[in-house]
């Protein structure tokens, strides 16, 4: 949704369908992008649908607004919910009330919710700075999210404290698709990180089949030697 088309030759399709292969847990979609879906690949992969949206063409690509219901992702067969929240954009204070609601009504449906909350704005000098971190990460807790995804400090040992600090689970971001996104992903998860959430990892790999693979392995089996 961000910056346009993703996915090479318009098949977005068989992509998930890697993913499920690879052992992707689950995928984030938006609610149009199921239409031009087979249920297959949602055997053994959970169907996140993401209800947040904001494009790089906008004055404030950092503005996200809300673009789905609760009920309608429901509807549509999430298993979860994702928001997502930049702590520090002119419209922060709109962005933390729809993911106030939003979380009303995944405890209304005990539908599962995760939260995708960044330091990103005009003020934020360093998306990754620790004390910013630890305050997305705890924002997303306090407003009653069960899984928060953001971007960790690059320190290992900065980022074991933000994940030890938070009460729920938090998945690291990948936060592009340099090489040293993977070696990122290991340091978290051997610090005690929930997860992972990469897209462009993934998506913009030559072999997505393959990257995916290996994001599964540093989540499953935690395999340093894959990572690097
Ligand atoms: O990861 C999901 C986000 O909502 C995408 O937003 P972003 O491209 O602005 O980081």
């Amino acid at each position: 949704m961000t910056g346009g088309p993703i996915v090479r030759n318009g098949q977005l399709d068989r992509l998930v369908g890697q993913l499920a292969d690879g052992g992707a847990d689950a995928v984030v979609l938006h609610k149009g992008a199921l239409r031009h879906l087979h249920s297959r690949s949602f055997r053994s992969m959970s169907l996140i649908v993401h209800l947040s949206a904001s494009t790089t063409m906008a004055p404030d690509p950092d503005a996200k607004v809300l673009v789905c219901g609760v009920e309608e992702a429901l509807r549509l067969g999430a298993h979860a919910v994702s928001v997502h929240v930049n702590l520090g954009a002119a419209t922060e204070a709109r962005q933390v009330e729809g993911l106030a609601r939003v979380a009303e009504a995944c405890d209304r449906w005990s539908l599962p919710l995760l939260a995708m909350v960044y330091p990103r704005g005009p003020q934020i000098a360093d998306c990754r700075a620790p004390e910013l971190v630890a305050h997305a990460a705890t924002l997303a807790a306090d407003l009653g999210a069960d899984l928060v995804k953001t971007l960790l400090p690059r320190s290992p040992s900065a980022l074991a404290a933000v994940v030890a600090g938070c009460p729920i689970p938090v998945l690291a971001a990948g936060g592009g698709a340099g090489d040293d996104v993977l070696p990122h992903l290991a340091d978290a998860m051997r610090a005690g990180a929930g997860g992972v959430a990469v897209g462009r990892l993934v998506f913009t790999a030559p072999d997505p089949a393959a990257m995916v693979r290996r994001v599964a392995a540093v989540v499953h089996d935690r395999t340093p030697a894959v990572a690097r």
